[in-house]
């Protein structure tokens, strides 16, 4: 079997590179297997090496099975792997006994894509659960509750029960109750998919204001990369159990390198043709085609003239033939497709100008 590609990005990449100090939560060499009812085994996590900086959001992406429970499940201590180590806040959680572990999670919050409130309790109850069973003085108790209420937007709601919330305000419930024990890190389990996109976008401020404000380190799993896109500050692809690239959001986002993080990718950044395209896109060149370019940019492109240089350049049109802008941690990036009323030749041309400037160029095909 061929070994693994794992794309380690240039820059600010996450294995290794962050340093002993600077890593709050750190995988090294980590294997995880379950037994079925069977007798038979899977395995969830393969060779998983992952560093997590003090202070950072990092976003895990990945398919259905892929392996991201199981990631974020032996963070906390909720499952143990096989071999190699988890360790957090310089502790090595694989090797801790229930006893100790149960302090360590104190510094460890977790939300969860359904909320898993107590219905039996009202908002401040559940808030104030983890602080009961620590053994708080009811005054510290009240006084925290109150505080994280107002973090989270719910003073009003404070004596309502759950079946009485909309799903975003249970999941701020949730935020609030993972705060409590002032932890270090948050795990976030799913935590915006059953949300509609509206309340999923104020709780990842919610998350991002949490982060910033309060420096706590979140490691978030999800399926969908509008999620990631919206808060990580680094990103990485979990696929069949082990971890196929991993780096700085902004570079992942605008330059995918491998073929999974390119699917998760394409609905996203305009990198798809449009389907109109795609059916009329011919290798060879025929009379009256246009010379298709894929054209990523970086950067703030839409200030620097690009096309208008590249048809003085070519001394021909450039057509727009689709793409997106977007932004990734407030830094702009698009993908534009382009048409050139040229040939091959021309259009390397252009790719050669365009990858100059810093631009990445890909020739795609020719359309009428
Ligand atoms: N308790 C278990 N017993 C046996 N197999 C398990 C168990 N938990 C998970 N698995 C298997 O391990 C693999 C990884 O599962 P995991 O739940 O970590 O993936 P995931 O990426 O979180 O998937 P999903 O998004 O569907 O929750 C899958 O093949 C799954 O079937």
């Amino acid at each position: 079997m061929n070994a693994p590609v794992i794309f380690q990005r240039e820059g600010r990449a996450i294995e290794g590179e962050a340093s002993a100090s600077e890593a709050l939560i750190r995988f090294e060499n980590v294997r995880k297997t379950y037994t079925t009812h069977h007798g038979g085994s899977v395995a969830a996590l393969e060779d998983v090496n992952l560093a997590i900086k003090q202070g950072s959001i990092l976003g895990v992406i990945g398919r259905s099975g892929a392996g991201k429970s199981t990631l974020i499940r032996l963070v906390n201590g909720l499952e143990k792997p096989d071999s190699g180590q988890i360790i957090v806040d310089s502790i090595d959680i694989s090797r801790l006994a229930e006893k100790d572990l149960r302090k360590v999670r104190r510094s460890i919050g977790m939300i969860f894509q359904h909320f898993n409130l107590l219905s039996s309790r009202t908002v401040f109850g559940n808030i104030a659960l983890p602080l009961e069973i620590g053994g708080l003085r009811k005054s510290e108790i009240q006084d925290r509750v109150e505080h994280l209420l107002t973090l989270v937007g719910l003073t009003d709601k404070r004596n309502h029960y759950p079946a009485e919330l909309s799903g975003g305000q249970k999941q701020r419930v949730g935020i609030a109750r993972a705060l409590a024990t002032r932890p270090k890190v948050l795990l976030c389990d799913e935590a915006t998919s059953a949300l509609d996109p509206e309340t999923t976008a104020s709780i990842l401020q919610l998350l991002a204001s949490i982060n910033r404000d309060l420096g706590v380190t979140i490691l978030l799993i999800t399926h969908e990369m509008a999620v990631i896109r919206a808060i990580a500050h680094e990103i990485a692809v979990l696929d069949a159990g082990r971890i196929v690239e991993q780096g700085d959001a902004y570079d992942l986002f605008t330059r995918p390198q491998h073929p999974t993080t390119l699917r998760f990718l394409q609905s996203e950044t305009g990198h798809q043709l449009p389907a109109y395209l795609a059916e009329r896109l011919r290798p060879q060149a025929f009379a009256g085609a246009l010379a298709v370019l894929r054209v990523g940019f970086r950067g703030a492109f839409a200030h620097d003239g690009i096309l208008s240089h590249l048809t003085r350049k070519l001394n021909c049109d450039v057509n727009i033939l689709g793409g997106a802008i977007d932004a990734v941690a407030d830094r702009p990036f698009g993908t534009l497709i382009i048409g050139l009323p040229a040939g091959e030749a021309l259009a390397n041309q252009a790719r050669h100008f365009l990858s100059e400037r810093g631009h990445d160029a890909e020739f795609l095909g020719y359309v009428a």
